[in-house]
């Protein structure tokens, strides 16, 4: 039996499912399948990004299972995010169509900036993602992410996005954008697990009325490690999982839950797919999330290449 995921409101009325399946490096093909899978178990918000290359796949999925009977559009949450290559206004409402038209799907709910980092524009191939000099330097860009910020306003009058977020945004950042803002930003998507939990950036966004989706949930593990404790190997959680009847990958979403994120888990193991999801029967008690929060480690997705740019987001403490 598919599971029903509780959705929270955005600040301008929207909702937003709290729990999403992530996509980045499901690549077209095996894409369509995982997200039908995903679907069937119950997921009813996806995230993507232009840099991912499944936009085509996803709107693919959602209208096989529109067409199956299995959804309605309006059920659905779907994030896509622009890249860092389209910070300059003039590319803006560009990249927005060109996503949105892979996507066909009537509209997208929530298109995210990427991240604050600009990078020189090359075109709108996906080989154009990642430019670099000859001597193999990324070629960064200095727009001024408020700038981009007040593109991505204009696009939300078209009506083929419903709301505008942030992705990997510094407290200090959201801060410009929310000085300028006429569209509040409803979202901020961060790397968020139990060795970087972000405690101090969900609390400033909460006071701002930002929702906060956790990236990255489960640390990456096949690609990385929690540092020196990870949480799912972690024999403590196993046996919190024990007494819940869940394994510890549930105890970590769960966890994530708790303290108010909303966490975008991949897997393309369809055991996991499910599991994943199935996070909304118990809760932890204060002791637990506290033995969650204990873990210390750096983060797993720093975007060291990115270290040396204007406005890097993670020199400062949240
Ligand atoms: N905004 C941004 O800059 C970023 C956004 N993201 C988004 O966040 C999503 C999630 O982050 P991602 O980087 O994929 O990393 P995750 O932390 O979600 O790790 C994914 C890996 O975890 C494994 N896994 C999933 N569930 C379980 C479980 N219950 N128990 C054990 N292992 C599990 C999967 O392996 P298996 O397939 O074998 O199950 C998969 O390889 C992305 O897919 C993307 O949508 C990610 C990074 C940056
Ligand atoms: O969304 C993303 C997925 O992860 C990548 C790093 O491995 C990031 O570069 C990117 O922002």
């Amino acid at each position: 039996m598919s599971k029903q995921v509780p959705s929270i409101r955005l600040n301008n009325g929207y909702e937003i499912p709290v729990l999403g399946y992530g996509t980045y490096l499901a690549q077209e093909g095996q894409c369509v399948q995982l997200v039908k899978k995903a679907i069937d178990a119950g997921y009813r918000h996806i995230d993507t990004a232009f840099l991912y290359e499944n936009e085509v796949a996803i709107g693919q999925a959602i209208r096989d299972k529109i067409a199956e009977g299995v959804i309605r559009r309006e059920d659905m949450f779907v994030t896509t995010k622009l890249w860092n290559t389209f910070h300059d206004p003039q590319h803006v409402e560009e990249a927005f169509r060109r996503s949105f038209e892979m996507f066909n799907i009537g509209y997208i709910d929530l298109f995210l900036m990427h991240s604050p980092m600009g990078q020189q524009f090359a075109g709108y191939e996906y080989s154009d993602m990642q430019p670099k000099d000859e001597a193999g330097n990324m070629l960064l860009s200095e727009v001024d992410y408020v700038e981009t910020w007040k593109a991505m306003e204009q696009l939300v009058a078209s009506g083929k996005v419903r709301s505008i977020g942030l992705s990997n945004f510094n407290s200090e950042q959201i801060k410009r954008i929310l000085e300028v803002a006429k569209v509040k930003p409803v979202n901020n998507q961060v790397e968020a697990n139990p060795g970087y939990d972000q405690r101090k950036l969900i609390q400033f966004c909460k006071q701002h009325d930002i929702t906060v989706t956790a990236y990255g949930p489960m640390g990456r593990p096949h690609r990385t490690t929690y540092g020196n404790r990870n949480a799912l190997s972690d024999p403590k959680v196993i046996e919190i999982g024990r007494k819940y009847n869940k394994t510890s990958g549930q105890i970590i979403l769960r966890y994530l839950i708790d303290i108010g994120t909303i966490p975008i888990p991949y897997s393309t193991n369809e055991e996991r797919i499910r599991q994943n999801i199935d996070v909304f029967d118990f809760k932890l008690t204060d002791e637990e999330i506290e033995y969650l929060a204990s873990f210390h480690s750096e983060r797993t997705i720093p975007f060291l290449p990115l270290k040396s740019h204007k406005y890097y987001p993670f020199n400062t403490e949240f």
